[in-house]
């Protein structure tokens, strides 16, 4: 690799609580669905990676779950993974959900933030999103509410939805990036396998369909993902819920509400993939598979320490 000292690289961690729009932005920066995006909260798990090259720079984004108490060990370690994402970031981009004024998980993120940079300096730029939500003239009140939490933070006011001032806030990252490396392909976009970002848009539209009834219990295992030619692939998942009485939820009268997130997840995998998709979706009880380690790292959910 040829080295260009004017090329910047480096990892931003993309921070913040539950449904505040991380996932909407990183497509925006990334113009390509690899994230969940949903209405309902903690639809990201697992940690992501979305790869921007631009002719000057490379910025690699770790999309982490939200930052919130944890009520079971599936909360523990999405906690842990935010910490550490902090710990290894070139730049943390702190997304805020601006319609809101902040709350105590946005306190808890505030300290997270302290507590990754008590021995060296973060740069921290803080995002204000949703603000097409927001009278003109409440906006730079909210703007100092948010920044008292972390006044170390260069702050701007956003929209992912609108795409109001995503471009300067992509400036504002790159004007903070270390010089270094091209680390991956210009192609390259995701380093999540294609099977996992299937997961994730299964799960997007059992959670689309089912509204407030069955929400987190469920997991998505993808047991089979086979390309049967240059234009068609085979795709067999299992849903796992947590008990018995969660299935005929999932699977509706007569089968139609798994047929309905099955046209809805085979669209979205589509959509993502290019090719024309075979979708066998199946439902399975294991009970309390959040309490479970081993479970939740055939799931993917590695936990790290
Ligand atoms: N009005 C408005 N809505 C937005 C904006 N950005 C995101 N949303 C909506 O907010 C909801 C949550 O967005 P996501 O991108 O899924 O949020 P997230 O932070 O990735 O959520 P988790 O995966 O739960 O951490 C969705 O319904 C989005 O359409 C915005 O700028 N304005």
């Amino acid at each position: 690799m040829d080295y260009d000292p004017n090329f910047k690289s480096g990892f931003v961690a993309v921070i913040g609580r539950p449904n505040v729009g991380k996932s909407t932005l990183l497509n925006v920066f990334l113009a390509q669905k690899i994230a969940a995006v949903s209405p309902r909260p903690q639809t990201t798990r697992r940690r992501q990676l979305g790869i921007l090259t631009l002719p000057q720079a490379q910025i690699i984004f770790v999309d982490t779950p939200g930052i919130h108490h944890p009520v079971h060990r599936l909360g523990e370690y999405m906690n842990q993974v935010a910490l550490d994402a902090l710990h290894d970031a070139d730049v943390i981009l702190w997304l805020v959900d601006g319609s809101a004024r902040p709350n105590a998980e946005d306190q808890l993120a505030a300290d997270y933030l302290k507590e990754a940079g008590k021995d060296e300096p973060l740069k921290v730029v803080l995002a204000l999103n949703k603000i097409d939500l927001v009278p003109e003239e409440l906006r730079s009140v909210r703007l100092q509410e948010y920044l008292s939490l972390y006044p170390q933070a260069f702050a701007l006011m956003i929209s992912a939805s609108t795409g109001l001032a995503t471009d300067a806030l992509l400036e504002a990252i790159l004007e903070r990036l270390p010089p270094g490396p091209r680390y991956y392909d210009e192609e390259q976009v995701t380093d999540l396998q294609e099977r996992e970002i299937a997961a994730d848009l299964i799960r997007e539209a059992v959670l689309r369909h089912l509204k407030d009834e069955v929400p987190h219990a469920v997991a998505v295992r993808i047991d089979e993902f086979k390309d049967r030619n240059e234009e068609t692939s085979y795709i067999a998942a299992t849903l796992l819920v947590e008990r018995e009485s969660q299935k005929p939820i999932l699977i509706g009268k007569g089968g139609e509400m798994l047929k309905r997130i099955g046209t809805t997840a085979r669209k979205e995998i589509e959509a993502m993939t290019g090719r024309t998709i075979f979708l066998d979706l199946h439902v399975k009880v294991m009970e309390n598979w959040r309490q479970n380690p081993a479970m939740l790292r055939q799931l993917g959910y590695v936990l790290t320490k």
